[in-house]
């Protein structure tokens, strides 16, 4: 089997609400995919239908060569999910809720064992495995949380949202782990973010989620390169002429000049513009910020994204 997730057309409705609408695309196995959107955009339902929590009103999925609805148990057996919300006993160590987990999918004995100190030992937990879960940074949680997951040894693993609410150090460190569990265990990652720097930097491939539809698909690359040029900016002490044969936009003593490829452009912009004295000159290449806003008109981070991201933090904190 080449794919680890087949969806096809799926859709969910809430109400009056569709949450859903029309979902399709494949991952192939062993690789990192990512579903990056808005608050809302419809990713959690969509983990929801891939992890046999909900049943899609239409449409169909298999994942591990098994349908999410007809095979749910089949599909559960091969599948890790670390959800949004925290999901350990914050009153048990580390090593017991892992050896608690490993026991629901029927682990025991030295096997047991060995797996709880295999994953302590990745997620760099194993010196505090006898802590109890409560007196754990936001970070440190969210590796065992992956650790937990990781448990059976599945071979799809779901992560929603797997860095909302961590300080930038943390957040790096988990992209790490992430890394590592699908380069060395070879698990296919599918994960959820609003973040387009993590969907950016972890994934090698984006489907671009907005309110129930995929609106793009493709590598972070590839996606960027679709809403096109790279734009270089030079400011020159006087006003200067737009340098001929080349797409450009003057503001005063700026100069914007569009290109494919901005390191190859360069040298032939700044001969053109020998004449003037250059202050500045800039570079600007596409984010994924760029390509949603392109294709939706609005902004990824507009929508009070992070807002969430906070009560989360705070919520866990208090926990
Ligand atoms: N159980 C539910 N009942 C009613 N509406 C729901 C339910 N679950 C989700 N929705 C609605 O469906 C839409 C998609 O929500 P979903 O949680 O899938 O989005 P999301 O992209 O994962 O955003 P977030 O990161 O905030 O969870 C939203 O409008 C949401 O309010």
């Amino acid at each position: 089997m080449e794919y680890a997730i087949v969806a096809e057309n799926l859709v969910k409705r809430f109400g009056p609400i569709v949450a859903v609408n029309g979902v399709t695309f494949k991952v192939k196995k062993g690789e990192r995919f990512g579903f990056l959107g808005p608050n809302g955009a419809g990713k959690t339902t969509t983990v929801h239908i891939l992890t046999t929590l909900l049943k899609p009103d239409e449409g169909k999925a298999l994942v591990a060569g098994h349908d999410v609805v007809k095979e749910a148990r089949e599909v559960r057996k091969k599948i890790g999910v670390v959800f949004q919300d925290p999901a350990l006993d914050t009153h048990l160590t580390a090593y017991e809720n892992l050896y608690i987990h490993g026991r629901l999918y029927g682990l025991r004995g030295k096997e047991l064992k060995e797996r709880i100190e295999e994953v302590l030992k990745f997620f760099d937990l194993y010196e505090h495995k006898d802590r109890v879960v409560r007196f754990f940074s936001g970070g440190m949680r969210r590796r065992l949380e992956i650790a937990r997951a990781l448990m059976h040894r599945p071979e799809v693993l779901f992560l929603d949202e797997p860095t909302v609410g961590l300080d930038p150090q943390s957040r790096a460190k988990v992209w790490d782990y992430i890394r590592g569990v699908n380069e060395e265990f070879g698990i296919t990652v599918f994960l959820t973010t609003h973040y387009m720097d993590e969907a950016d930097r972890l994934c090698h491939r984006i489907a671009i989620i907005d309110r129930g539809k995929i609106i793009a698909e493709g590598s972070p690359d590839e996606l960027k390169r679709m809403i096109g040029k790279e734009i270089i900016y030079v400011k020159t002490e006087i006003e200067p002429k737009c340098p001929e044969d080349f797409e450009c936009e003057k503001k005063d003593n700026l100069l914007i000049i569009k290109v494919e490829n901005a390191a190859r452009a360069l040298p032939k912009v700044m001969e053109l513009l020998t004449p003037y004295k250059i202050l500045e000159v800039n570079v600007k290449r596409p984010t994924l910020d760029d390509v949603f806003l392109e294709l939706t008109g609005r902004e990824l981070r507009e929508e009070g994204a992070d807002t969430f991201g906070i009560f989360r933090a705070a919520a866990r904190r208090w926990m």
